[in-house]
């Protein structure tokens, strides 16, 4: 749970409060540890503000948060003003906000003078003068507001969504994996329909109105108590009663200030793990294929039987305890409150019996007007809190503009001679160790190896046993944790990153597929000439793809997993409908070219995809990295691939990671055996062979396969 946040701070632009709500569990002078249900709550001490009321140093706090964001809003607005017309229509919805809050003050003072007119009426029974109806007026404003509402949330929403792309696409992967960052992310992104921006904007406006409604009554409730008699007791009496309902019907949603909440129930943990096997999609295979159904069925329901009502998550665990408690003090004296201006009314008529009827209309004037104001009065209480998490959120989407990568860019160009790159990149480890972020395990120790432009170097070696960490180095998704990688004789941390990852070319193992059509998936691999439709076709046939793709249906437009579903109603196929009619989405889905499965390739299929997404980058690489290329291929596909690759040798470095030993090993310049972090053995075939070591003993399992 603790993290080493402080050292990040390195980069330029405002320093992101990493440590922020970090403490330490463990330490019970500073934490407070509640159960509640399956969950463990650890709230962190104030020890130093223990005499005051909590509530109010939640208020500072949540002041001291909104003076913090206030620069990034300043910057908010004038971003939305660089928007094409959004200066004009933010101008026009702040006032039309404005002129809303007014509208209760200008009702309030007609109710006054409808008071003044009963009042003249029971004195000297004329009445002249006649109330306005204002409900037109707001209707009128309400459509005003709305009409802007949409260009304006369009536009805000569109600018956000590029910028916030473009911070989420630039992270790199020890940045992008931290929970921090995570967390981070998510609270500066709100759902597709809205953003963090226009939800800020909203309520800074609401809160400006709700400000300007406040003041407005204020004034008007303060000139009308003026002319009652018992006016201002009545208010106070009236108040007090909307100050305790409020007080006691408050809901509390999480708790306050810093806390962090976990489970270790080991039933719940299960519970969940089942869900989630039963509603994921990648589990299905497994579901089906080893007949799970009715064990994780007769297992969840086992599960929840003994776990009973704790079975919820942290939220509605909490909010159940929450609300449990809730049965105080306050709770008691609400009504009797509720009764006590009818009160002090009845004592005043038996005082002033001549006086009832203007009494009787002071009254419900003074408590409705009093309720009304000490509403606005709570919203804007209310509003602060949450004005204070949008502007937080506005900060935080700010801060992921300048979130530090943790791999820093380097400033040499590399390399300096392009036409070099026909050569190949010599790679040199120096005593390279390396720890995964997090672990505290070494996965690297001590590496060193040298590898000659142009050669074919193999590494081989058990699962685990650091060779995909190697490749993973060498395209710099980390940094080691010692020692020195070297790249034609240059540091790699000095060199420009984009410049390196221009002239290598990875394929992980655990290649991944975009939720793109085949033709993006394959372009990506040289973003640069990602339109060279003849440059996508080239790449697919050195990758073996070409004839598959062709015999789908929609060629390289076919999408392998489409980023959006189509949409269906709820009525469930096979039923009737209310008037009879039976529910059947075949003819709906021809008729809008809808396939009812998705597009499957089986596994060699997707490698080749995956081979022809390295080979787009052709030209320009001097450096080939793959990751057990042909896993899934068949033999045939196979023999192909390396007898192609085998032809780039002299012009490309290439380094293999691998199980299999023969059809490269036996071509390899370099073989790197591994096992258990470090290389064990070290060159060609033929020397390994003659060593007699662990490299031998593995070809010689694997070949007494084929043999008689
Ligand atoms: N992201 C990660 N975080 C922490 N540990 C990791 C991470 N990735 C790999 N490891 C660990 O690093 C060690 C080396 O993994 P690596 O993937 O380099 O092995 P490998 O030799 O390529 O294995 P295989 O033959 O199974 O592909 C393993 O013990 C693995 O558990």
């Amino acid at each position: 749970m603790r993290r080493g946040g402080g050292k990040r701070g390195k980069g330029q632009g405002p320093k992101v409060n990493w440590d922020k709500g970090v403490f330490d569990p463990e330490d019970n002078t500073k934490v407070r540890h509640t159960k509640l249900g399956v969950w463990d709550l650890y709230e962190a001490r104030e020890p130093k503000l223990d005499y005051v009321p909590f509530s109010f140093i939640n208020r500072l706090e949540t002041f001291h948060e909104m003076k913090g964001s206030f620069p990034y809003v300043v910057r908010m607005f004038r971003e939305i003003g660089s928007i094409r017309a959004c200066w004009w229509l933010l101008g026009g919805y702040l006032l039309v906000s404005l002129a809303l809050s007014f509208l209760p003050a200008v009702e309030l003072w007609y109710s006054g003078q409808l008071l003044k007119i009963v009042q003249d009426a029971v004195k000297q029974r004329t009445v002249d003068r006649r109330p306005v109806d204002l409900r037109f007026l707001a209707r009128l404003l309400g459509f005003g507001k709305r009409q802007i509402y949409r260009p304006l949330n369009e536009r805000i929403r569109r600018h956000y969504a590029v910028h916030s792309f473009h911070a989420r696409a630039r992270l790199d992967v020890p940045t992008y994996a931290d929970a921090a960052v995570q967390r981070h992310l998510d609270n500066s992104n709100a759902g597709s329909r809205t953003s963090v921006v226009w939800n800020s904007v909203v309520t800074t406006f609401s809160l400006m109105s709700t400000a300007v409604e406040l003041v407005s009554q204020f004034l008007v409730l303060m000139a009308l108590l003026q002319d009652q008699r018992d006016g201002p007791l009545l208010a106070i009496l009236s108040f007090g009663h909307t100050f305790f309902r409020k007080k006691t019907s408050q809901r509390q949603w999480l708790p306050n200030g810093v806390w962090a909440a976990t489970t270790k129930d080991q039933e719940y943990l299960r519970s969940v793990g089942m869900s989630r096997v039963v509603h994921d999609n990648q589990h299905r295979k497994e579901l089906v294929a080893g007949g799970m159904a009715d064990y994780l069925h007769a297992s969840f329901r086992a599960a929840l039987d003994r776990l009973g009502s704790s079975a919820t998550d942290f939220m509605e665990t909490y909010q159940t305890e929450h609300m449990a408690n809730r049965l105080n003090l306050t709770s008691f004296l609400s009504d009797p409150l509720r009764e006590l201006p009818q009160i002090v009314f009845t004592l005043r008529a038996v005082q002033h019996p001549s006086d009832i009827p203007l009494s009787l209309a002071s009254l419900n004037l003074i408590t409705q007007t009093t309720s009304n104001f000490s509403r606005t009065l709570f919203d804007m209480l209310d509003q602060t809190g949450s004005i204070a998490e949008n502007l937080a959120n506005i900060r935080k989407l700010y801060e992921t503009y300048t979130i530090p990568n943790v791999v820093s860019d380097g400033t040499t160009p590399f390399p300096e001679d392009r036409e070099s790159l026909k050569l190949g990149v010599s790679i040199e480890f120096k005593n390279v160790s390396f720890r995964y972020p997090g672990s505290n395990k070494d996965v690297l120790q001590n590496i060193s190896f040298k590898i000659l432009q142009g050669q074919l170097c193999v590494i081989v070696g058990a699962n685990g046993s650091g060779k995909s960490t190697i490749l993973k180095l060498i395209a710099r998704l980390y940094d080691p944790t010692e020692g020195q990688i070297l790249l034609n004789d240059q540091d790699i941390r000095t060199l420009k990153l984009a410049d390196l990852r221009r002239a290598t070319s990875v394929l992980f193992q655990d290649y991944t597929h975009f939720p793109l059509s085949i033709k993006d998936n394959i372009a990506l691999g040289d973003p640069e000439n990602a339109h060279d439709e003849e440059k996508i076709r080239e790449a697919a046939r050195l990758g073996g793809a070409t004839d598959f793709i062709e015999r789908l249906d929609e060629g390289f437009d076919t999408y392998l997993d489409r980023p959006v579903g189509d949409m269906y109603s709820s009525l469930p196929q096979g039923t009737k409908t209310l008037f009879g009619r039976s529910v059947e989405y075949g003819s709906i889905r021809g008729a809008g070219n809808m396939s009812s499965h998705s597009q499957s390739l089986s596994g060699g299929q997707l490698q080749r995809i995956a081979l022809s997404r390295t080979f787009m980058r052709d030209d320009g690489v001097g450096l080939l990295c793959f990751d057990e290329p042909s896993a899934s291929l068949d033999p045939t596909a196979e023999h192909d691939l390396f007898e192609r690759l085998r032809l780039l040798r002299g012009s490309k470095t290439m380094i293999f990671s691998s199980h299999r030993f023969g059809n490269l090993t036996r071509f390899a310049d370099r073989i790197l055996y591994m096992d258990d972090s470090v290389i064990l053995e070290e060159g060609t075939h033929d020397e390994l062979i003659k060593q007699g070591g662990g490299y031998a003993k593995i070809w010689m399992l694997q070949a007494q396969a084929f043999l008689p």
